[in-house]
């Protein structure tokens, strides 16, 4: 693919922060009119990438290039045509919706006031209302109104689900579905809810401890990966991890391992095996940051606090 095919090009992209690196050599490509899923454990680099994106850190090495252009160099015209929304409730709490509107509109030239009445319908959000006399979820809709009002080539979600409820994430969810369906529009969504991205994402890259561990079409999970569960007698010694064979997981005499289809899998002596299952994003998730899972005393909450 060339340049003009990818929203979102980062090539051997470093960072380190007082020499603990936080990026190592990330090489990303994001085509356009993808929904497109950044996943990974507390502290595995997601908001760090994102940042790049929007140009408010430079690479100490390497390169981004958002819709084409460097972020960094030229920040009006590429940022123009970017949405974005961040985890933080740092929208200020003394304005209200209209005059954060009004502010917003001033600053994109492709505002879409139609729209931007619409979201206010779709979200609930009255033009007189003060930031911070709505809920915390509130001011989450009316960040997501000022991120997608102007209708952005590339709009970029870090943990936008963060505070909300679960119907306020079917709405941002819906809408974000609403804006990449308009002409190819890209999204870049970074979330620890793996339900929530396995719902809207095409495709999902995982970043573990600074590195892209991997980058997988959802749709192919169920035919490149299987998980294999079965009952171990005392002899079994659990078989080293692999690329094609890893994520062992389980207690007692019940372990189950995640293996790519195809390549035939080392389950050791006394494994006997139960059931073939598909591989779901959740479990594919765990088994892959499983160095820090099965490290962590808190694994079993970890999971389920990606689940
Ligand atoms: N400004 C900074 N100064 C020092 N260290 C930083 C800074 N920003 C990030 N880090 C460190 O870089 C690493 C990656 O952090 P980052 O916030 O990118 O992770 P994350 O994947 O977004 O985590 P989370 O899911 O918790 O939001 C962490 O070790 C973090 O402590």
């Amino acid at each position: 693919m060339n340049e003009i095919d990818h929203a979102i090009e980062v090539v051997g992209l470093n960072r380190a922060f007082r020499g603990r690196v936080a990026l190592d050599a990330i090489t990303l490509h994001i085509p356009k009119g993808d929904v497109f899923g950044l996943v990974g454990l507390n502290g595995a680099g997601k908001t760090t990438l994102i940042r790049h994106l929007i140009g408010s850190l430079k690479p100490q090495s390497g390169t981004v290039r958002v819709l084409g252009s460097d972020p960094v160099r030229t920040p009006e015209t590429t940022l123009r045509r970017v949405g974005y929304m961040t985890e933080e409730d740092s929208l200020p709490k003394w304005i209200r919706v209209g005059e954060l509107i009004d502010f917003y509109r001033a600053i994109y030239p492709t505002w879409d006031d139609q729209y931007a009445n619409q979201l206010c319908d779709m979200f609930s959000l009255s033009r007189q209302t003060h930031l911070k006399s709505l809920s915390k979820g509130g001011r989450a809709r009316a960040g997501l109104l000022v991120a997608i009002a102007h209708r952005p080539e590339l709009l970029i979600l870090d943990e936008p689900s963060s505070g909300l409820d679960p119907i306020a994430r079917r709405d941002i969810l819906e809408a974000v579905i609403r804006t990449v369906n308009e002409d190819g529009r890209t999204v870049l969504f970074s979330s620890h809810l793996l339900d929530e991205v396995d719902r809207v994402c095409d495709r999902v890259a995982l970043l573990h401890e600074g590195r892209l561990k991997s980058v997988i079409r959802l749709g192919d999970l169920p035919d490149q990966y299987v998980e294999i569960v079965g009952v171990v007698d005392s002899s079994w010694q659990r078989p080293a991890e692999t690329n094609e064979q890893f994520g062992w997981y389980g207690e007692a005499n019940e372990w189950s391992v995640v293996c790519r289809e195809g390549s035939p899998p080392n389950l050791g002596e006394g494994f006997r095996v139960i059931e073939q299952r598909p591989v779901s994003l959740t479990r594919w998730f765990a088994a892959s940051t499983q160095t820090t899972l099965l490290n962590s005393p808190n694994h079993q909450e970890e999971l389920a606090g990606h689940a």
